[in-house]
């Protein structure tokens, strides 16, 4: 695991954008494709000015949702609508590069339909290989739609799963569970702001494995945290 202390939040956004610049010139080499899973809320910001600051051809990126909220694009909450109103209206990407949600279904019809999306892009049979999963961590430790003790943490036996009790809003969501979260190449947190101190300490000190952030141990790929330097604060 990589710790990286950031002076601030342009520091977080230049070591994002310098680990996304190296894995995905990897990935395409290798494969000809980069596979990315973004999050939604403070890592999307972070996700957004790192990729705008980036000079390169994006062609190659197909990018999935490491979770999603069930909500019409339109709304504050969607993650994709969100990344719409930015990145794609800036013409960084293109539609088609998302994988994203069927908003008009419930949530458990539409984690069935993005696994049939993914798919495409994945070996059937074998869990799902990420080049990067861009994670987010909550106050109370929830990475995706995680949350600590809801019953969705043990989740084995599918891809993405649905929640429809999310304890923060929106209640209806999706999320990738954590085999797949661990089975990636690379994981990567961003963690920002004094409020995750706390949080931060019992997930990388104390290794508080109650915490979904701290079950977040890939099975051969990097693990890398980006925290600014308020998120440290009791680390000694
Ligand atoms: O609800 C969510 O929260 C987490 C953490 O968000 P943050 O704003 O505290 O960083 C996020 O990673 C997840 O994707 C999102 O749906």
């Amino acid at each position: 695991m990589s710790i990286i202390v950031a002076n601030g939040t342009a520091e977080v956004e230049s070591n994002l954008k310098n680990i996304l610049e190296d894995v995905s010139k990897v990935s395409i080499e290798e494969k000809n494709i980069f596979k990315i899973g973004i999050s939604g809320g403070s890592a999307l910001k972070y996700f957004t000015n790192a990729v705008l600051a980036m000079r390169k051809d994006f062609s190659k990126w197909k990018i999935f949702f490491c979770d999603e909220r069930v909500v019409p694009e339109d709304s504050e909450d969607s993650t994709y609508g969100t990344v719409k109103r930015g990145l794609l209206m800036k013409n960084i990407f293109k539609d088609e590069q998302f994988i994203k949600i069927k908003p008009d279904l419930n949530a458990s019809e539409a984690a069935k339909e993005y696994i049939q999306q993914m798919e495409q892009y994945f070996k059937k049979g074998a869990v799902p290989e990420f080049d990067v999963l861009l994670l987010g961590m909550g106050p109370d430790g929830h990475i995706c739609s995680l949350f600590p003790g809801h019953k969705l943490l043990d989740e084995t036996s599918v891809w993405v799963a649905p929640i429809e009790d999310s304890p923060k809003p929106p209640p209806c969501r999706i999320t990738l569970t954590l085999p797949v979260v661990n089975n990636a190449r690379n994981c990567i947190f961003v963690a920002t702001g004094e409020d995750k101190a706390d949080i931060a300490k019992k997930v990388l000190i104390d290794k508080d494995e109650q915490l979904p952030a701290a079950r977040v141990q890939p099975n051969s790929g990097n693990l890398y945290w980006i925290v600014e330097k308020a998120v440290t604060k009791y680390f000694d």
